[in-house]
């Protein structure tokens, strides 16, 4: 419901005079239902209404947004705040409309009357649009400058407000190139006073955004890190007998929760989400892997208590404005004390008590140094960083592993890591080595004794024990490759950035099939990416195929979580291997064309609803997309084993088997796709050659591969099949074993 304009307010805006602290205060409780200012608050707010530049460091759930959203009120003119995501825009604008504050954004995302209406209103003569949210992406367009020299000449442009102001360094967390542009504000309206936003305390990044903006005499504020209703822990993977079962405890154990747990890989996102929901945790996975939609959905999830646990890359960052989440758990080691503070800081925003409990694995952080000296040997190739930069990374993470392998206080540690000198008893027993210093101290000679073993065996000592200068091994890392990303809408690249998604770093012969996998596959994208212009031309860029690894670790999830749907519903286990070749094949068959991301979130889906369908469900689906079964006498009534080697068709007239594959062979042994798959190269040269109706030569990979080729399963060639719904879930894993 819309309020009547206060007569405060109007009294407020129209006067010369900055307002004083009372009148602030009353504005605060009026609209915002609070009773005082919190710290830097009003200093910020009184630097916005006086017309002074304003540098202001809060940490997260600090309340900034207030910081120019009182202004608003208070003074004639609109306050411009340029944000970083349209996610965190579009809820700022719904609560405070809701709380009848007059504000807007602006993105690409509304409808073209939408924005054309919010427009009307800027060169109408009576503004009463107080709040106006844009991308720094906009603030950059002529056609939008031109509207703010405008609406300044009018005087009724009072502030401009960059939050998330960290993006314009690239010293930051969330570099955002956009946030550049904003160097040009202060030249092009220069008694605009600017606000610049941020929680990140990085005294780099805060020298960085002064220069970059031009701030002139700026207020600088910061306000202390600590977040007092914060239980700080760590535990310890190493001497942990199994770390998902500890962390399925402590979830069951604070009952149903609002929970973030933070990984570092998309797959690990995904298997640790299913791990859980199958246990009876209501849980989803986020990463940049996922659709849009997907993502929308388990946010909206999440947000709404449907869901209760999200497991995450650091892709579920800025703007996840959830105030009760009561639980962020830490399943491997951030990359630095600014990234473990942001995410940990997103617990208990309410104020009320919240725990951050982060997994310390050695394996972790050995995989973390190495991606962060790749990632700078990566980037000084390009020559954009230095060798200081990368020391710098891995002086970062240093203070991460001390967090993890001291004893000391936690929270003291991470205030001294932002600059804060406290005394320890600050932390009144609020994190687990202050509370039980001597289970700490016990762990951590576990831990030590673990470490050292691991050493005798051969295996290389821990970051802490490592010297910084050991030889480069960047060449067995990499990153997740980011750009494929790069066709997400720019406002967008927020929230699908997984910076720190990494792979494991060396294919050692103890290594897991799916690590292995993964860096197959890497090594496949990087060979195409090189070396395969044919793919190119075929219209498939690199950045999008999905290289035959990627599906044979797609196929290999598959099993997996067919394994564990099996025990889950106590069904008789044979080899599922045949049945997840079926399950990838749909994937590929849909998004092929659509490219990577979206096959590997169609496999995440597909993984995902293995681990909660029941028995028929699955057995369904499966019959669905198994082919026709062909009952002979010869192999004691099992199907022949050509029946597993051919997809569905839509098309009786394609339907026809052709003689010579019923004498294909399967073998259990390895991983096999029913048929056999072409290449991108192949298919796009059938595209272009085939017709729009054609029947390719019997036997070949367009015959059989064609989404939709499949046996009729009627006619003389196929007397003796019963159809496909007939194959049972059951039945298709025991066939196979047996075949
Ligand atoms: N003076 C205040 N008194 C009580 N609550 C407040 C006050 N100011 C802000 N809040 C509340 O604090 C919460 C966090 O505010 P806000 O979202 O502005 O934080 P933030 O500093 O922008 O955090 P982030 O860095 O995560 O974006 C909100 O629920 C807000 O209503
Ligand atoms: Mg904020």
């Amino acid at each position: 419901m819309k309020k009547l304009p206060l007569p405060l307010k109007e009294a407020v805006r129209s006067s010369k005079k900055p307002p004083g602290k009372e009148v602030l205060e009353e504005l605060l409780r009026r609209h915002f239902g609070h009773s005082h200012f919190r710290t830097k608050q009003l200093e910020a707010i009184q630097a916005a209404l006086s017309g002074r530049d304003c540098f202001c460091l809060m940490p997260t759930g600090g309340g900034k947004s207030m910081c120019y959203q009182i202004p608003a009120l208070a003074k004639v003119g609109i306050v411009l705040v340029i944000s970083p995501l349209i996610a965190l825009m579009e809820n700022q604008v719904k609560t405070l409309k809701q709380k009848g504050i007059s504000a807007e954004y602006l993105s690409s995302t509304q409808t073209p009357q939408v924005r054309e209406k919010i427009h009307d209103e800027l060169d109408c003569g009576k503004l009463s649009l107080r709040l106006l949210y844009v991308t720094p992406e906009l603030v950059a367009t002529p056609g939008f400058k031109a509207k703010l020299s405008k609406l300044h000449s009018r005087g009724l442009l009072s502030l401009i407000a960059i939050d998330e102001v960290h993006c314009i360094s690239s010293w930051g967390h969330d570099f955002r190139p956009a946030y550049r542009k904003l160097s040009s504000l202060k030249n092009d309206l220069p008694d605009v006073p600017l606000l610049a936003l941020t929680a990140t305390a990085a005294p780099k990044v805060e020298k960085d955004v002064i220069e970059s903006l031009g701030l002139r005499n700026p207020l600088i504020l910061r306000a202390s890190f600590n977040r007092p209703n914060i239980f700080y822990e760590v535990r310890y993977k190493d001497i942990t007998d199994d770390t998902n079962t500890d962390l399925f405890n402590l979830i069951k154990s604070r009952g149903s929760v609002c929970s973030i747990i933070y990984c570092h890989e998309r797959s690990t996102c995904d298997d640790l989400s299913a791990h859980l929901r199958k246990n009876g945790i209501s849980c989803a996975a986020y990463h940049a892997g996922l659709n849009d939609k997907t993502r929308s959905n388990v946010l909206d999830d999440w947000i709404s208590s449907r869901t209760q646990v999200v497991v995450a890359t650091v892709a579920f960052g800025m703007g996840i404005d959830r105030k009760d989440v009561r639980l962020v758990c830490h399943y491997n080691i951030p990359k630095s004390m600014e990234s473990f503070y942001q995410e940990s800081g997103r617990a208990g925003r309410d104020n009320f008590s919240s725990e951050s409990v982060l997994y310390y694995g050695l394996d972790d952080c050995r995989r973390m140094e190495f991606i962060l000296r790749n990632a700078g040997a990566k980037r000084q190739k390009s020559s954009t960083v230095s060798d200081a930069s990368v020391k710098k990374s891995l002086a970062d993470f240093t203070q991460m592993v001390e967090y993890c392998e001291g004893s000391g206080c936690r929270r003291k540690k991470i205030l001294e890591c932002f600059g804060e000198q406290v005394s320890g008893s600050l932390c009144r027993k609020t994190c687990d080595a202050c509370k039980d210093p001597c289970n700490v101290a016990a762990s951590l000679r576990k831990l030590g004794h673990f470490s050292s073993n691991r050493q005798r065996c051969g295996l290389v000592p821990v970051f802490m024990n490592s010297s910084m200068d050991f030889p480069s091994v960047a060449h067995e890392t990499e990153f997740w490759n980011r750009e494929e990303e790069e066709d997400l809408s720019e406002e967008s690249i927020s929230v699908s950035d997984d910076e720190a998604e990494v792979v494991n770093i060396r294919i050692k012969p103890t290594m897991q099939g799916d690590s292995r996998m993964e860096l197959l596959q890497r090594a496949e994208e990087r060979y195409y990416a090189n070396s395969c212009p044919k793919r190119k031309a075929a219209g498939l860029s690199e950045k999008k195929a999905i290289s035959g690894t990627l599906r044979e670790a797609a196929k290999q999830r598959m099993s997996n979580a067919l394994k564990q749907a099996h025990e889950r519903l106590g069904i008789p286990m044979v080899d599922p291997e045949p049945p997840a070749a079926l399950l990838e094949l749909d994937c590929y068959d849909k998004y092929k064309k659509a490219g990577r991301a979206f096959y590997n979130s169609q496999v995440a889906s597909t993984v995902r609803w293995l681990s909660s369908s029941s028995h028929e469900q699955i057995d369904v689906r499966l019959g669905a997309l198994s082919p026709p079964v062909a009952v002979t006498k010869k192999s004691n009534d099992l199907p022949p084993k050509s029946s597993l080697m051919r997809s569905q068709s839509s098309s009786p007239a394609e339907s026809a088997e052709p003689e010579g594959e019923s004498s294909a062979t399967w073998s259990s042994s390895e991983i096999r796709a029913p048929f056999p798959i072409e290449s991108s190269s192949e298919f796009a040269a059938e595209k272009a050659s085939a017709g729009p109706v054609r029947d390719p030569p019997a036997g070949s990979s367009a015959q059989r591969s064609r989404s939709g080729d499949r046996p009729s399963g009627s006619g003389k060639k196929d007397e003796g099949r019963v159809e496909s719904s007939m194959a049972s879930f059951p039945s298709l894993l025991l066939r196979s074993s047996v075949l």
